[in-house]
């Protein structure tokens, strides 16, 4: 706990370092899969000593110190300064995190206010493995602006290099910092140039070939292989039964999209698998390797129909194979198991998070209306051992998920929710609402609320509008769904209203998921 003690410091730099110093012992923040190493801030204090000292006694001791070249130089450059004095500091946050300080002294007092007021030099601060520096272009993919960077040579052996880079609306983590061990001088080079908008089109215009890379990794089981151990890759080759020479050319790809680690080249160069990479791993528990099939995939060929999609009025689903998605799933076993596994992939952490915030107490039964294979059904039984389930979907895909089912515990019911839907005393709606239109989903709804009694709770989990990843997943509903949507809050109040269900609120899961909580209200009221 940092108290307005620490005199030595500036009062606001005093409230700074607090606010950072619990970001930094929180150790949340997530960067694909990359390490979270420490957050960073700039204050100006009248003594280094001084302030470390009263630093110290408050709670945050200095681990090391060393001299700072590449936000020394910024502050230069930003301000016409002649080498400004910057010493970095490292602070011992607890629960093993650090806040990196850069005491900047003699700065025009000018120089502190504005610095104090854009935090240019704020950030969160992750590590990237020496050899998955692909995640650079895949930030910047994301739409993430580099924001300078550099070397320095004082840290740890051999010196890191830094790759900064700006978010919009990242709030505390507007900035973040990826740091590698090393001198990088072609990807600073690179990244310190990365302004250049034809460079950068390029990047985007070529984010088909990493989906289908990416499927490629999961599809031949390279990352399977990959995750049960590191291999060179000619044992790669023999493993997956692919030709070596074209084997490695896609490993390259793959680790510069930071998937893969590669070290030597030719049959004997090893091959890891990155944090990132292991989430296509079909065993990893953070397995998305059913979602990299579905989008390079299914999917892919659907979203070939974009142009059309967004010109007409019919899905890039239906222009692509004639039929409704879940139509065409009813009738293709394989394609239905790849979409299922797919949406469980995506949900593990999230149904666990749902399970874990929902109040289940004193319910009986939980109703899962299109609840495809139960997973996240289970999940919600497991938090509730008093309650038992209705798994509810239509009846092939009922089928299939019966034999993983907990038989003593959920009834699994085929049928279709535009007709009827089994009650309950909670009903779930995963990602359901955003396959339709308004019309239908008032349909849908309108069998929910028939088939409780007042007071039955209902929750639905979706993406919701202006968050980043449902303004994708809007594009990503009207190829594949005739009418499918993503909504915002006062939206989806708007259709539970009609309806006869009061929206009481929301909570956040992971992945921008959120979980919306409603309860049914008596009819006519
Ligand atoms: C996007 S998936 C969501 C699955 C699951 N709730 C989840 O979040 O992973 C939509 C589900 O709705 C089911 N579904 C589609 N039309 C249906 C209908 N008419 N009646 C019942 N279920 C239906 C599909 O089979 C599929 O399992």
């Amino acid at each position: 706990m940092v108290r307005s003690t620490v005199s030595a410091l500036h009062e606001t730099d005093v409230r700074r370092v607090a606010t950072m110093a619990r970001v930094a012992a929180d150790g949340e923040q997530r960067l694909y899969g990359l390490r979270f190493d420490h957050v960073g801030l700039l204050v100006f204090p009248e003594s280094v000593d001084a302030a470390l000292a009263g630093l110290a006694d408050a709670g945050l001791r200095a681990v090391r110190t060393l001299p700072s070249v590449v936000v020394r130089d910024r502050l230069a450059e930003r301000y016409g300064l002649d080498r400004p004095a910057v010493t970095i500091a490292h602070l011992d946050a607890g629960e093993g995190r650090t806040l990196e300080l850069f005491l900047a002294t003699g700065c025009p007092e000018e120089v502190a206010e504005d610095e104090r007021a854009a935090e240019r030099e704020r950030h969160l601060a992750f590590e990237a493995a020496p050899g998955s520096l692909g995640v650079l272009a895949a930030l910047r993919a994301d739409g993430l602006a580099p924001d300078g960077g550099g070397f320095n040579p004082s840290e740890s052996d051999g010196g890191r290099s830094v790759f900064y880079f700006r978010r919009p609306d990242g709030g505390l983590a507007d900035r973040v910092e990826v740091v590698v061990p090393g001198h990088r001088r072609d990807e600073l080079a690179g990244h310190l140039h990365a302004a250049d908008p034809r460079r950068e089109m390029l990047e985007m215009l070529t984010g088909a070939w990493r989906t289908q890379a990416l499927r490629a990794a999961a599809e031949l089981g390279v990352a399977d292989r990959l995750f049960a151990r590191d291999r060179t890759v000619g044992e790669l080759a023999a493993a997956t039964g692919c030709p070596a020479d074209r084997l490695e050319r896609l490993l390259g790809y793959l680790a510069r999209l930071g998937v893969v680690a590669l070290q030597g080249a030719g049959r004997d160069g090893k091959v890891a698998l990155t944090p990132l990479g292991t989430t296509l791993a079909g065993e990893s528990p953070l397995s998305l390797a059913g979602l990299a099939r579905l989008y390079g995939g299914l999917f892919y060929r659907s979203f070939g129909e974009l142009p059309a999609t967004v010109a007409g009025d019919a899905s890039g689903f239906e222009l692509a194979y004639g039929r409704t998605p879940f139509a065409h799933l009813e009738d293709h076993p394989a394609d239905a198991a790849v979409f299922q596994q797919a949406m469980a992939d995506q949900c593990r952490e999230v149904f666990d998070a749902a399970a874990d915030r929902l109040d289940l107490a004193g319910v009986g039964t939980v109703t899962d209306i299109g609840g495809g294979t139960g997973a996240l059904l289970s999940c919600v039984l497991a938090a509730a051992p008093h309650a038992s389930g209705v798994l509810f979907d239509t009846p092939a895909t009922v089928r299939a998920a019966r034999p993983r089912l907990d038989a003593e515990r959920i009834t699994a019911v085929g049928g279709d929710m535009f007709a009827a839907v089994p009650g309950g005393d909670l009903l779930v709606l995963s990602r359901i609402l955003h396959d339709w239109d308004d019309a239908a989903c008032a349909r849908i709804l309108a069998r929910c609320r028939a088939a409780v009694r007042p007071g039955a709770r209902l929750v639905l989990l979706e993406r919701v509008l202006p968050d980043p990843l449902a303004v994708a997943w809007d594009v990503h509903m009207m190829v594949n769904n005739d009418g499918g949507r993503e909504r915002t809050l006062e939206e989806y109040r708007e259709l539970l209203a009609a309806a006869g269900f009061e929206l009481r609120g929301w909570t956040g899961l992971p992945l921008e998921v959120r979980m919306l909580e409603a309860v049914a209200v008596p009819c006519g009221t």
